[in-house]
């Protein structure tokens, strides 16, 4: 064992104090309160003084959840949830609470369908597509996530991958939080269940397939689909828009061209408060509810493409769809922003329809003989009127599910994206109004999903809402919401909104009953998405704060040293029983630890060196806190640096030193 030697000490004090800012070093020093848990600024992700670590507690959590996922998994004989814990606290020191947030996922993705494949684990994917066959079993809106992958830019710009999916139906989001005080980093590990989680990497073929499901080849009786592409600006959505489609383009090129049989598409976008055509140059174009409380863009120019002729190959027919279909891509507006070169500006909706002419024919017939003996009948009757006042104009509206002739039909929907003030600091004032328009359009699509079931008409509050009445009043209607986030940790807050937003999107899945702080009974929305969370502490200093010597020989004095500078000197406060050196410390266990301090309101100023057998910690406004995290909380930190301190003195050579 080498010699104390302080001035070592001293001198990595000191540089330990240079290494921080002297601003947030005086804010350390003055700061009393640990409680409040506020979400930082999302720069501070970024900043130098804490990346590694938020780097490293998202690491950490990769590591346990596959040593659990081996443990739990790949043997028959599973480990106890107590022997994990201590293995993660051994391997990765302040993560054993991981382990009570993992090992369920893993549970239940073996009781749902895990199966072991040889040397690997395979997930069974329990995306049920809905069917409009059985359209009771599907939800009436099923959420899909895709998280895009990190772009080059954002790599460069020092960004981290903050979005683990660890299923195929749930993503964790590891939220880093820089505590107002500045004193305290902690990583909130957020777990959503959706109905589908599309991996980083998935490609557009797959994420299209699970978006459409078996729309066009069930061909239902009337109900028809909608897939909405939802969230931030730049994240893919119509990257997601321009693959289902394909995959839709790819599905009608397979169908067989009938006599009578064709595909009607119409395209538009809602820009501010008006309709453009996008089949038509961007002509005006006016929504309107015909006499069937139908709601119709009128004037829209609906282009027909005829399903594939006799001899025609699927690689021609494709083309002949893209040449219908490339012209009106290339009309949406989109303007160049901060986060995305081309930014779509507008709300699109591509509606394509199966329809079957030939007995269109025989109904539009037949109903128009119906209408004729009505009128004759003196003066028609109520239907009869409307209909020849403001109906019947070509083409007739046989999308209705009044005719039963809809094979299938499919709605297609480009959100514009969400936007954050952030986003928009360089925008001149139209586009800040576009923008503020923006968002109030996809706030009422929220409300209206979550409204979806109760009266109240919400839909006419909007535009955007209004198109899409089906999606909200139509039970035998089927949507899917694919909601894209950006895995950079500079999205975070976005992220974490978009999932947020789409986890109360899950309609009709629970309702949770509660009281609320003043007595109130409330029913809220039972959030389903957010499963479950849970907060890690990270220590402010990547591993220790740069003694040189192992703990075992610290002095009383080292030990002071140390408190006054550990977990950003969290632990400046308390004033310690003369004469306990490292070992003393280090012989100490979580709970005896939390017995030293005295937390009661009383005695929140700290007394003087030496004045006792209790140590006085400063609780700030919210009272002291529990024993038991305090003392957690200091036993974790000297095993960190105990660690750090091993792992340096391994790396110097100077192992001799470390007692095993
Ligand atoms: N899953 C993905 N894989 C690869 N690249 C992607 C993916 N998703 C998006 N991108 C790329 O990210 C960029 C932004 O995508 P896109 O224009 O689709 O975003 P957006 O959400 O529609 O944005 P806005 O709302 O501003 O229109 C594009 O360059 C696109 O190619």
């Amino acid at each position: 064992m080498a010699s104390t030697d302080h001035s070592d000490l001293a001198g990595a004090l000191e540089d330990v104090s240079q290494m921080r800012n002297p601003e947030r070093e005086a804010l350390w020093a003055s700061t009393n309160a640990d409680a409040r848990k506020v979400l930082s600024y999302r720069e501070n992700l970024l900043s130098p003084a804490v990346r590694s670590q938020l780097v490293a507690s998202i690491a950490n959590y990769h590591g346990v959840y596959w040593l659990l996922r081996h443990c739990q998994l790949k043997k028959k004989n599973c480990i106890s949830s107590e022997l994990a814990r201590h293995i993660v606290e051994y391997a990765w020191a302040g993560s054993g609470r991981l382990v009570p947030f993992v090992q369920p996922l893993l549970l239940r993705g073996r009781k749902e369908g895990e199966v072991e494949d040889g040397n690997d684990i395979k997930l069974k994917p329990p995306v049920k597509p809905a069917s409009s066959k059985n359209p009771k079993k599907s939800a009436a809106f099923s959420i899909l996530v895709r998280p895009r992958p990190m772009t080059s830019a954002e790599t460069a710009a020092n960004n981290y991958d903050v979005i683990s999916t660890t299923s195929p139906t749930s993503l964790t989001l590891h939220v880093g939080r820089v505590h107002r005080s500045g004193n305290r980093l902690s990583t909130e590990h957020r777990r959503y269940e959706f109905d589908g989680v599309f991996g980083e990497g998935d490609g557009n073929d797959e994420v299209g397939e699970k978006a459409l499901g078996t729309v066009a080849e069930e061909q239902g009786e009337g109900g028809g689909r909608t897939v909405i592409c939802y969230g931030q600006t730049g994240t893919g959505k119509t990257y997601t828009f321009r693959a289902v489609l394909d995959v839709m383009k790819k599905k009608l090129a397979k169908l067989k061209g009938e006599e009578g049989k064709a595909v009607y598409i119409t395209f538009y976008e809602i820009h501010g408060k008006k309709c453009y055509d996008l089949m038509n140059e961007r002509k005006t174009i006016k929504v309107l509810t015909d006499a069937n409380d139908k709601v119709v863009p009128l004037g829209a120019k609906v282009a027909k493409f005829e399903l594939r002729r006799e001899g025609e190959g699927e690689e021609e027919c494709t083309r002949r769809f893209d040449g219908i279909i490339k012209a009106a891509l290339a009309l949406r507006s989109t303007t160049s922003t901060q986060r995305n070169d081309v930014s779509s500006r507008s709300h699109s909706i591509l509606t394509i329809t199966l329809r079957d002419e030939e007995e269109e024919r025989k109904v539009r017939r037949k109903e128009e003989e119906r209408l004729r003996l009505a009128m004759e009948e003196g003066g028609g009757d109520e239907r009869g009127e409307e209909v020849t006042s403001r109906c019947v104009s070509p083409p007739l509206d046989v999308s209705h599910p009044a005719y039963g002739l809809i094979r299938s039909s499919l709605r297609l929907v480009d959100l514009a994206g969400s936007e954050q003030n952030v986003d928009t600091g360089k925008m001149a004032a139209q586009d800040h109004k576009e923008s503020a328009e923006i968002n109030t359009a996809l706030m009422h699509l929220k409300e209206c999903i979550r409204g979806y079931g109760k009266k109240g008409g919400k839909y006419r509050g909007h535009l955007l809402t209004r198109v899409l009445k089906e999606c909200f009043e139509d039970r035998s209607h089927r949507s899917t919401v694919v909601a894209t986030v950006s895995p950079a940790a500079v999205d975070l807050l976005h992220s974490l909104n978009t999932l947020n937003h789409v986890a109360v999107m899950q309609v009709g899945k629970g309702v949770k009953r509660g009281t609320d702080k003043g007595g109130v009974k409330r029913e809220k929305e039972f959030m389903l998405g957010v499963v479950e969370n849970t907060s890690v502490e990270v220590p402010l200093c990547e591993g220790g704060v740069g003694f040189n010597k192992p703990v075992e020989i610290w002095t009383p004095q080292d030990v002071k040293r140390w408190l006054a500078v550990a977990n950003g000197g969290k632990f400046g406060h308390v004033v310690m029983p003369a004469g306990v050196d490292g070992r003393a410390l280090l012989g100490l266990n979580e709970k005896t630890l939390g017995e030293l301090f005295d937390v009661s309101q009383d005695n929140v100023q700290a007394r003087g060196d030496g004045e006792g057998s209790t140590w006085v910690i400063s609780g700030g406004e919210g009272g002291g806190g529990r024993r038991s995290d305090w003392g957690r909380e200091l036993y974790q930190a000297l095993r960190i640096e105990q660690k750090y301190i091993e792992k340096k003195l391994i790396k110097e050579g100077k192992d001799s030193e470390v007692t095993w």
